[in-house]
């Protein structure tokens, strides 16, 4: 673990996405909260359920079925056995495995939430989820099956398994089985207490995980896009002048403004400029503040929302110990998270049809003002046999396309289901993965994008009366060059929009932050 960030601490203190995210990379060690007054709180809660167990008081989830089964009550003989049913009959999720880093951040997100100290769970629970996120025991947990209402019950099925020593775990670098890394840990699995599978799984710890990493992927991308542009308006020899401060001071949306003063920034704009070949460049260039604004202009919100969803009891029922009630209420839904990743998905996906549109203008000599076709490099002499970036343009249209069309909202197909329990639900997990898969796609058409300005900008380097690079292009010039250099024969360049990914995914370059 490379541990140059600071601790992050689950208890009372509000989490940040990026807390989430250095975890999730295993960026920075991990604390759990343990002054004695704040142990005291969580056991309170757990005692508290206790003692209405032996009141034989009628508690949902825990002396009744669960969802619509909570009119079925649970004779006391039967009580401790509920939450290992909870969790085995939630064993039926499909689909592909989370990764690791979304695995932690799922971790992360369930420990935070149960941190909050309402959700009646013993502190041991608190601890050994806590120590699942510091030896990294990673629950394999399959990514489709989630609603996203009655919480991410199935996905989050496998945490309360793997923590009963039950299912499969990646543990270094292997899968294995969890008893067998509980016995090599030297733990006993945990038996779970009567309300302690449902705080576990009710709730909406994978959708706020994947949230977490979806928004710092779009917040780079917000500013490599930005700086992408900045270098596709000198590849192209667009005019600067857009981005004018004043010209933006008369329409100020704080995001919008950003994305412009960035842009002047990189472009080194201090004064008017006369434009070269148009008075007014396409919309993918003169209107890049417009697009790339709207997501920086969302990123405040987005983040309050996935924010304040990390660090709720997002559970059911909510165990007051202070008051001694027991609250039944909802608070499995995940909306906020539903609205904030369908929403996140169409900014993302505005930032790839924008970058594919610049590219559409780099490789065609109609619209390119004298740049080669296709960007090709090759001397005149062998111009006819070399083809540049056609294939890679034409990747870039269907890594486009695709991204596109996977913004249709996922929270508008609510399904009634368990026996109409559940009859609204969010399907904010859909919306989450979604978001996740339409960053892949749009990385992919940045990547594709980056490569073709950064050849476009030194193609313009090659010719007499080139003028110098402003600082910002320069240095990500020169940068760009150890890793990608120019293509003057055709070439596969698959490796190195692979690299480019890789780059992109370690936030390799300090753009504008
Ligand atoms: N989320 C439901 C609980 C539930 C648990 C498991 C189920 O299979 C169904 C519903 C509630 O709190 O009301």
């Amino acid at each position: 673990m490379t541990t140059h960030l600071e601790p992050v601490t689950f208890g009372e203190r509000a989490l940040r996405i990026e807390d989430v995210l250095a975890l999730a990379n295993r960026q920075a060690p991990t604390h759990l909260q343990g002054d004695a007054a704040y142990r005291q709180r969580i056991a309170k809660g757990a005692q508290f359920l206790d003692s209405l167990l032996d009141k034989e008081g009628v508690i949902y989830g825990v002396t009744t079925g669960y969802g619509d089964s909570c009119v079925v009550a649970v004779p006391l003989q039967h009580v401790e056995a509920l939450p290992r049913h909870l969790y085995t009959f939630h064993g039926c999720g499909l689909g592909k495995l989370l990764d690791a880093q979304a695995t932690r951040a799922v971790l992360a997100a369930r420990l935070q939430s149960l941190c909050h100290g309402v959700s009646g769970v013993r502190v041991e629970l608190l601890e050994r989820l806590h120590a699942f996120l510091e030896h990294d025991v990673l629950p394999l947990i399959p990514e489709e099956g989630s609603v996203g209402a009655s919480g991410d019950l199935t996905p989050l099925s496998y945490v309360a398994a793997t923590l009963s020593g039950e299912r499969e775990v990646m543990f270094r670098g292997e899968r294995r089985q969890a008893a067998e890394v509980h016995r090599e840990l030297g733990w006993d699995p945990l038996v779970l207490r009567p309300k302690e599978a449902l705080a576990l799984m009710n709730g909406t710890a994978v959708m706020t995980g994947l949230a977490c990493l979806a928004f710092a992927r779009a917040n780079y991308l917000l500013q490599l896009a930005t700086r992408i542009t900045a270098l596709n308006v000198v590849a192209l020899q667009g005019n600067p002048e857009h981005f004018d401060e004043r010209l933006f001071a008369a329409k100020p949306h704080p995001g919008q403004m950003q994305v412009a003063a960035w842009l002047r920034k990189d472009l080194a704009i201090d004064a008017p400029t006369a434009p070269l070949h148009r008075l007014q460049d396409r919309y993918s260039l003169r209107c890049a503040p417009h697009v790339l604004g709207v997501l920086a202009d969302s990123l405040g919100w987005l983040r309050g929302f996935i924010e304040t969803e990390l660090n709720s009891a997002n559970d059911n029922p909510i165990i007051d110990a202070e008051e001694e009630r027991v609250l039944h209420g909802g608070h499995f839904y995940g909306g906020h998270i539903a609205f904030a990743m369908d929403s996140l998905k169409t900014l993302v996906a505005n930032v790839a049809d924008l970058l594919d549109r610049q590219l559409a203008l780099l490789v065609d000599v109609r619209y390119n003002h004298g740049l080669p076709s296709n960007l090709s490099g090759a001397p005149a002499d062998r111009a006819m046999i070399n083809h540049g970036f056609k294939a890679v343009q034409i990747g870039t249209s269907a890594w486009t396309a695709e991204a596109l069309k996977n913004t249709m909202p996922a929270s508008v197909f609510s399904r009634s289901t368990e026996c109409h329990n559940q009859d609204k639900v969010s399907m904010g997990t859909i919306a989450a993965r979604d978001a996740i898969r339409v960053l892949e796609l749009t990385e992919q058409v940045a990547a594709a994008t980056l490569l073709a300005a950064n050849q476009g900008v030194w193609l313009r380097a090659q010719a007499e009366d080139a003028r110098p690079l402003p600082p910002a292009l320069a240095a990500m010039h020169e940068q760009l060059a150890i890793d990608f250099p120019p293509v003057i024969e055709d070439r596969a360049l698959e490796g190195e929009l692979r690299l480019c990914l890789q780059r992109i995914a370690e936030q390799h370059w300090r753009l504008h932050a």
